[in-house]
């Protein structure tokens, strides 16, 4: 409460001001003057006159119904007159970069006096500052684009390419080279996996899942084909615009006619001297509202091809009203005789599963660990939450019920999290071909474990918060936006049961032919 003298009272002072026209309460020691505010409470006027609340220590019933950032709000907070002498503040709201002291609310490695083989030093003075970035600069940013459903701005994409936040998220390699990353925290030739996971981590944990997507989620997957397969002219031009945030790429693959059934595809390109003609639609494309350029996959006369289609007056982009905010950029895309030069083949002709099924990998490593995020923000509001609410007279974490749920989301989040790491762990070890032949399979199982602990976990926690998980603002926003768009991990980048079913599979081919029982 800056600029304004605040006064110590009595709490016999305080009780004074206990009705219509003259209210004061108590939260934690702070004094409320609501005479005027009572009219205009969004829980109405007539629960502030009730007994225990007019004019007395109201903390247990506010943090019941508010989170603690109401508070914090200037039109509300400027509702403080004073303090109740001889009593001081205990509810200290957590600065939004630190970490969290909540048991579960970090990974282990982040947690005092626990120890992990993976981090080093370098990863936890990363780590921080990627926090402090991302509250500071994604955050409020994140919240405005939820909710407006507009493209995350140029403003703060251009502050994300000079910290090369987008390079990270293409894990190490070339591209890296010559860029300072995060004000040089980590140098190029340090940087890890590890390091990108702490990134993926720390932009998802808002609770704001399409900005997620919003921010640059194309460019994770849809710029390593050009990357790791466009010619060198290709890769000159493109991969510098993109890593930059000047221009935008979006990932175009699956169609209405097939998704995961990426054989089924039906856009064709067909080749005409030194271009190729391009038809047919792509849906669902994440970032597609406002691509510049697509990497799209195509029926060839030989097989399937990968080809970059920059935007042009033959490529047209409506955006499809999905469950989550239109900030994702999700698109249909209508490729309608569109000619691109041959060189902007991606990989060779016909040859281009080998390119998508190689940027899966990354892909669905990407989305697991953004997911986990989520999740383990989802575990902490419910340890919260559950501790503050107050129902029959106690806690709700009185309930052994509520405590079976607690237990039920810390293991699935803990489980995801030993699982997640081991895999970043081989590939900090293996080449991308390594990666492709030996992590394929345990990457689509690790998909498909954490997106569908992500619905249990959406599941237990929307009964723990009731009413409020079906509440978009309020105490409930986070585990709300959680239940409406976890499904979404669960079906991008490969549905869950094909995963499964993936993971499987690659296991079957490599039992040994004469392993018998
Ligand atoms: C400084 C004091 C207070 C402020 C600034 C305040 C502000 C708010 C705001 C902004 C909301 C909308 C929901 C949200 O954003 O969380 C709300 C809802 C509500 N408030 Fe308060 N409030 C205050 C004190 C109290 C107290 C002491 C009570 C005690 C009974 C109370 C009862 C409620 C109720 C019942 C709701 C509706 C909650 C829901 O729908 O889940 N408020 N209040």
């Amino acid at each position: 409460m800056s600029g304004k003298n605040l006064r110590t009272f009595t709490v016999e002072e305080v009780a004074k001001h206990n009705k219509e026209g003259d209210l004061w309460i108590t939260i934690d020691s702070k004094v409320y003057d609501l005479t005027r505010f009572a009219d205009l409470h969004p829980g109405g006027a007539g629960v502030l006159f009730t007994d225990g609340i007019a004019g007395q220590d109201a903390t247990k019933a506010f943090f019941g119904l508010h989170r603690h950032e109401v508070l914090l709000k200037p039109q509300y907070a400027r509702l403080q007159i004073g303090t109740i002498e001889g009593q001081e503040e205990t509810i200290k709201p957590q600065a939004l970069d630190a970490l969290s002291k909540v048991p579960y609310a970090e990974p282990s490695w982040l947690q005092e006096g626990y120890h992990s083989p993976y981090y080093t030093e370098s990863h936890k003075e990363f780590q921080k500052a990627c926090r402090k970035f991302m509250v500071e600069v994604v955050y409020p940013e994140a919240l405005r684009c939820e909710e407006n459903g507009k493209r995350v701005s140029q403003q703060v994409i251009d502050k994300m390419s000079e910290n090369n936040i987008l390079a990270m998220r293409l894990g190490r390699g070339k591209h890296l080279k010559g860029r300072t990353l995060l004000g040089g925290v980590v140098t190029p030739e340090k940087f890890d996996h590890f390091h990108e996971l702490i990134v993926n981590t720390e932009l998802s944990r808002f609770g704001t899942r399409a900005f997620t997507d919003g921010l640059q989620a194309g460019g994770v997957i849809g710029l390593p084909p050009v990357l790791n397969f466009g010619s060198p002219e290709l890769q000159a031009t493109v991969v510098p615009e993109v890593l930059d945030g000047k221009k935008y790429i979006a990932l175009a693959i699956t169609e209405a006619f097939a998704g995961s059934d990426v054989a089924g595809l039906q856009t064709t390109a067909v080749r005409e001297g030194n271009e190729w003609v391009i038809n047919g639609t792509k849906k669902w494309i994440t970032n597609g509202t406002f691509a510049d350029y697509f990497t799209v996959g195509c029926k060839t006369e030989t097989g399937f091809t990968v080809i970059l289609v920059p935007r042009s007056d033959e490529v047209s982009t409506k955006p499809i009203k999905t469950a989550y905010s239109s900030t994702a950029g999700t698109a249909y895309v209508t490729f309608d005789k569109v000619r691109v030069p041959i060189s902007n083949t991606l990989g060779k002709v016909g040859k281009g599963m080998q390119v998508i099924l190689s940027n899966f990998n990354h892909e669905r490593w990407m989305i697991a660990s953004t997911s986990l995020s989520a999740q383990r923000t989802v575990v902490e509001e419910c340890l919260k939450w559950s501790n503050q609410r107050l129902v029959f007279g106690k806690p709700l974490n009185a309930q052994p019920v509520i405590r079976a749920k607690l237990a039920a989301m810390i293991e699935r989040v803990e489980t995801g999290q030993n699982w997640l790491e081991n895999i970043t762990y081989q590939m900090n070890n293996m080449s991308y071909a390594e990666q492709s032949d030996k992590l394929a399979g345990p990457i689509g199982l690790l998909k498909q474990f954490i997106t569908k602990t992500g619905r249990e976990t959406a599941e237990d926690s929307t009964q723990v918060f009731g009413g409020r998980a079906v509440t978009v603002t309020g105490m409930g926003k986070l585990i709300e936006n959680f239940h409406r768009t976890s499904p979404y991990d669960s079906i991008l980048g490969g549905a869950e049961d094909v995963l499964g079913d993936l993971g499987v599979r690659q296991a079957m081919k490599k039992i040994p032919r004469n392993a018998r029982l």
